[in-house]
């Protein structure tokens, strides 16, 4: 009896030993690992960028990754009509005489969060799409909190409704889906570690964020700068440029952040170029009296933010314009940023 039970307790200390080693080797990893955590207000484009190292580095997306962004198109593409209805009868856009029942019965009929197309949905989508009203409103789509990416959505609401239809990269880069809680991808680039952590980045959500920041190696954030004549989802008297300049500045002065160094990336600048010949800058920094051009405009920005993180002395900060929805160009800014972690110009703190 007694020589049994000695013999299960070597086998169970074994095992311990076993437990804790393969512990002891994940652990070092981890701890090899470098951390880079996305900030940023929301819609700024963290999660895109995510989606990139998802391309770039782990061979794309998943079949249940798919299912997700199949629905959430499907869904986003019949809710974009209905806030187009609702932004012509604001605006006094009138629908041709043809659609105005169609209009009415959409608005009344389609209900929220349904991905399903049905045969007659999609005809009421193409038929209300090609009206001129609808047309008009989209082009002050600013005002109603609809995104830019609607028209590459509607546009392909044919192939979309298809029962076989599979979105394909671009289109997965280019759907929203508003992050909740932290999502993480890690991946090797030839010897090195990297952990990317994504948060939402929504009023709600920003709470969460500092559960994250005491372990980081380098933080990123993301300012969408062709937004800066837009209104907050969440609060719609408040500027979104604002928003991000003021949470940047308090997240900067966040005692485990002090030291570390950030990236500052400029995203959306896609937009921001188109936007810049249209709409002044002094929608949002009326103080501005510069040139109405990209760079000049820019540049300004640029400037507002490093000044507030400039305010804690040693800490390196580097600047990049992107466009988070294009691969060529993020693999470009993907690998400086690596390189100048690995080449010691960002340090990292293990
Ligand atoms: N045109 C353009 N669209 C972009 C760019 N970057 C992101 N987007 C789009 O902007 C939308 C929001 O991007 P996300 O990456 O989901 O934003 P986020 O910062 O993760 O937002 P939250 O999860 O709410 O914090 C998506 O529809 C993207 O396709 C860009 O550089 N140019
Ligand atoms: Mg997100």
């Amino acid at each position: 009896m007694g020589v049994v039970k000695s013999k299960e307790k070597q086998k169970e200390a074994k095992r311990n030993k076993l437990i804790e080693k393969k512990f002891r080797e994940e652990k070092k990893k981890l701890d090899k690992q470098v951390k880079i955590l996305l900030l940023g207000t929301g819609d700024s484009g963290k999660s895109t960028i995510v989606k990139q190292m998802q391309i770039l580095y782990k061979g794309g997306f998943q079949e249940k990754e798919i299912e997700q962004y199949r629905k959430a198109i499907r869904t986003q593409i019949k809710g974009y009509i209905k806030v187009l209805i609702r932004g012509c009868n604001e605006s006094g856009f009138a629908l041709l005489e043809e659609n105005q029942t169609c209009a009415e019965d959409y608005l009344r009929t389609v209900k929220k969060n349904n991905p399903e197309i049905s045969e007659q949905n999609k005809n009421d989508i193409i038929k209300l799409w090609a009206d001129p009203a609808l047309k008009k409103a989209y082009e002050i789509h600013d005002q109603f909190q609809l995104p830019n990416v609607a028209k590459y959505f509607l546009d392909k609401t044919e192939e979309i409704a298809k029962q076989d239809f599979n979105p394909n990269e671009k289109d997965i880069l280019n759907c929203r889906i508003s992050t909740i809680g932290v999502k993480e991808i890690q991946f090797q680039v030839k010897d090195d570690n990297w952990r990317l952590v994504d948060v939402g980045g929504q009023r709600s959500e920003r709470r969460k964020w500092m559960h994250q920041f005491e372990d980081i190696d380098i933080l990123i954030f993301v300012i969408a700068v062709s937004e800066y004549n837009l209104s907050l989802y969440e609060e719609q008297t408040v500027n979104r440029m604002h928003e991000s300049l003021s949470v940047f500045q308090k997240t900067t002065k966040n005692d485990f952040l002090k030291k570390k160094n950030i990236v500052l990336l400029f995203n959306k600048v896609d937009l921001f170029k188109e936007k810049i010949k249209k709409i002044p800058l002094t929608v949002c920094f009326p103080e501005y009296t510069g040139k109405q051009e990209f760079e000049a405009c820019g540049d300004y920005i640029q400037k507002k933010f490093i000044k507030v993180a400039k305010k804690r002395k040693g800490r390196t900060i580097k600047c990049h314009y992107t466009c988070a929805t294009d691969t060529n160009l993020m693999k470009n800014v993907i690998a400086e940023v690596m390189n100048s972690v690995t080449a010691g110009h960002i340090q990292v703190y293990f």
